[in-house]
C-alpha cells in the first residue's frame, strides 16, 4: 500500500471561503427533504468556515490509500483515495472531532446513538468517482441509520435515486464545508453515487461519520 500525496494545482478554493480560522457553525438550519420509502436527506450549505484551509490540511496530512477491486477476471483500480478512522481513533483535526461530537448530539434523539466511525474519500478530479451504492455493509441492510456527511474542496454532485434503478431523483452539489446527512431506509430503499464529470473540477474531499457497525 502506498501513500499518495494528490496534486493540488487544480485546486481553485472558493471566493467565499478565504478565511484560516476553521469553525462550525449552527446545525439549526438543516433542511430535510423526504424521499419515498421512508428515506430522507438533512442538507445544510457551508456548515464548516475555513473549509479550504481544512481542505489542504487534509490533503496534506491524512494517509491516503489507492485501492483495488477484483471485478470478475480483472482487477480495476477503486477511482479515488481512502483513508478509514475507527471507532476510537484519534481523527486527523480537531475539527473533525468537533463535527463528530456536534453531529451526534443534534441526531441523539432520532438516532439514539453516537456517530463513531470516519471514511474519508478524495476525489482528485472529474474521473474519480463513487458508483452508484447503499451504504449496507453492516446494520445499515435491515435497520433505519444515518450518514453524516461534510464536504470540502471543490463541489461534487452526490446523486441519488430509489434501489435498483431509475431516474436521478435528487442532486446536490456537495464542497466548500457544505453537510448532508442521509437519514431513515436511505441506505437500505436508495442508492447515491459521486458521478464521474467532463467538467474541469477540482479536487474535494468527503468525510462520512458513521454510527458503530454501519459500512
Ligand atoms: O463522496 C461522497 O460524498 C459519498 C461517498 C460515499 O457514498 C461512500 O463513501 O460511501
Ligand atoms: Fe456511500
Amino acid at each position: 500500500m502506498t501513500a499518495l500525496r494528490p496534486d493540488l494545482s487544480a485546486f481553485q478554493g472558493s471566493l467565499f471561503d478565504q478565511g484560516d480560522d476553521i469553525r462550525l457553525g449552527p446545525l439549526g438550519g438543516v433542511r430535510r427533504t423526504g424521499l419515498d420509502g421512508g428515506a430522507w436527506i438533512d442538507h445544510l450549505p457551508g456548515w464548516l468556515q475555513g473549509a479550504d484551509a481544512l481542505f489542504e490540511d487534509l490533503v496534506a496530512r491524512v494517509p491516503w490509500h489507492a485501492e483495488e477491486r477484483r471485478m470478475y477476471d480483472n482487477v480495476v483500480a477503486v477511482p479515488r483515495l481512502l483513508a478509514y478512522y475507527r471507532e476510537g481513533e484519534p481523527l486527523p483535526h480537531p475539527v473533525l472531532a468537533e463535527a463528530r461530537a456536534a453531529l451526534s448530539a443534534h441526531y441523539a434523539p432520532e438516532l439514539g446513538e453516537p456517530f463513531v466511525t470516519a471514511g474519508l474519500c478524495l476525489y482528485r478530479d472529474g474521473r474519480d468517482s463513487v458508483a452508484w451504492h447503499g451504504d449496507r455493509t453492516g446494520r445499515s441492510s435491515t435497520r433505519d441509520t444515518m450518514v453524516a456527511i461534510l464536504s470540502l474542496g471543490d463541489p461534487r454532485d452526490l446523486a441519488l435515486r430509489p434501489r435498483g434503478g431509475g431516474p436521478v431523483a435528487l442532486r446536490l452539489p456537495l464542497g466548500h464545508g457544505d453537510l448532508v446527512v442521509m437519514g431513515g431506509s436511505c441506505q437500505r430503499t436508495w442508492d447515491h453515487a459521486v458521478p464521474k464529470t467532463s467538467r474541469a473540477v477540482g479536487p474535494r474531499v468527503s468525510v462520512q461519520f458513521r454510527p458503530h457497525g454501519v459500512g
